[in-house]
């Protein structure tokens, strides 16, 4: 089986391995530089959960792999609260598009703050940790939540649920 994924980021490319190496030992990986063709930093669930879209759709084509996927950061604002929100999406051959979202939480206003004024959450976190390569590693999510939860593990919850509607797709289909 063919695995296509639409990102070279560590922290999702390692998610989607983890994940589907559990359930298909067959697989073989191939990563694509694919564009979302939504903003860098996407505003709204919508936007995210298009940009995981696009990045599915878009790796499929460059691909032709058995499943592809797009994983999207993103952020959303309630109440006057900004959330980090997650989405991905799995590409079939046939035209079939699955899709799901992952975990949400809160950014401290210092954050959501520089992100109104136009900045992207990746190098406001490498500034905010003194690090480089945030999103690759633990992510904003590491950083938030005292390392309980990293990116790759947000990650892989989406990855699963995805797998897991794929699984039961097959299921209805054969
Ligand atoms: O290489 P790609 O796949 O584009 O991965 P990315 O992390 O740069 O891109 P996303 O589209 O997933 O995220 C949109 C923006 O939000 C940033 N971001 C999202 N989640 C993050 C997290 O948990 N920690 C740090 N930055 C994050 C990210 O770096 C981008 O600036």
């Amino acid at each position: 089986m063919r695995v296509a994924i639409g990102t070279k980021n560590r922290a999702k490319t390692k998610a989607i391995e983890n994940v589907v190496s559990t359930y298909f030992n067959e697989a073989r990986y191939e990563q694509f530089n694919v564009s979302s063709n939504v903003s860098e930093q996407p505003f709204s669930d919508e936007e995210t959960r298009q940009g995981a879209i696009n990045r599915a759709v878009n790796t499929l084509k460059a691909s032709g792999a058995d499943l592809n996927f797009g994983l999207e950061g993103g952020v959303r604002e309630m109440d006057g609260v900004m959330y980090c929100c997650n989405w991905g999406a799995l590409a079939l051959k046939d035209g079939t598009m699955i899709t799901s979202a992952g975990a949400t939480f809160i950014l401290p206003k210092e954050i959501a703050d520089q992100l109104r004024d136009g900045k992207e959450l990746g190098p406001v976190m490498d500034e905010y940790t003194n690090e480089i390569g945030t999103r690759h590693n633990s992510g904003a999510i590491g950083v938030f939540t005292a390392n309980l939860v990293d990116r790759t593990e947000m990650f892989e919850h989406i990855v699963k649920l995805l797998i897991g509607q794929y699984i039961f797709h097959n299921s209805l289909t054969k």
